[in-house]
């Protein structure tokens, strides 16, 4: 969900895991001119066809052909110990919608979901600026409703969520992921 701490934790997992790197589906968002506008006017943006899902599932295609080149033509460290070569890549995605759309759902080993109440996501996303801006009343009037939507059908179909709250410190949400991916990184090395 929005303003959940996605991109935080996100980064902080990026920033502790050897030969991780991110992708975030903000950055697929469609151009403005072609985003759609509801009945209210509002610009229907927290919906998956305001997404460029093929260009997204395209960049993946990329690093799950060769992670190492993915990771060194975008500035990531790669890094090998000289005892035990490994050759595990982690990607980490990121977004708002990534459980509603079923290819890039299909692609995950863990999932992970942020969530807050209301009123704390109204408060965060008040001090946060899109592009464009959200219009007066685009909270109520699109985000949560989109948000309690798409919620709804991702309960419906996919059932191996971890669900977190989003309102822990950001270093206890960072440790305890990180413990859980850690462990899985064992077991599949095993
Ligand atoms: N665990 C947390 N506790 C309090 N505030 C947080 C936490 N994680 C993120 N935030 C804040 O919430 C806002 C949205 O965080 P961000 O990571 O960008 O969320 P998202 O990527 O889910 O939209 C930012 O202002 C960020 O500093
Ligand atoms: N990046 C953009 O082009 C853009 C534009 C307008 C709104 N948004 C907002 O981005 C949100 C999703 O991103 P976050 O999960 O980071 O908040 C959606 O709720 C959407 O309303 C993004």
């Amino acid at each position: 969900m929005t303003n959940g701490g996605k991109t935080t934790l996100s980064k902080n997992l990026q920033k502790l895991i050897s030969n991780s790197c991110v992708i975030s589906q903000d950055n697929f968002f469609k151009d403005v001119s072609v985003v759609s506008v509801d009945a209210n006017g509002f610009k229907e943006y927290d919906t998956l066809d305001a997404l460029h899902m093929d260009r997204m599932m395209a960049v993946i295609g990329l690093w799950q052909k060769d992670p190492q080149r993915f990771m060194t033509s975008r500035g990531y460290p790669v890094t090998f110990t000289a005892t035990e070569p490994s050759d595990v890549f982690v990607l980490i995605v990121e977004g708002f919608l990534i459980f509603n759309h079923g290819p890039l759902n299909s692609l995950f080993n863990k999932r992970y979901f942020l969530q807050i109440p209301y009123e704390t996501c109204k408060e965060r996303r008040s001090s946060r600026v899109y592009v464009p801006p959200d219009a007066p009343g685009y909270f109520d009037g699109h985000v949560w409703p989109m948000y309690l939507k798409y919620r709804k059908e991702m309960e419906e179909t996919v059932n191996d969520i971890v669900f977190l709250d989003g309102t822990q410190k950001s270093e206890t949400l960072l440790s305890t992921v990180l413990a859980d991916v850690q462990e899985m990184l064992m077991v599949s090395e095993r």
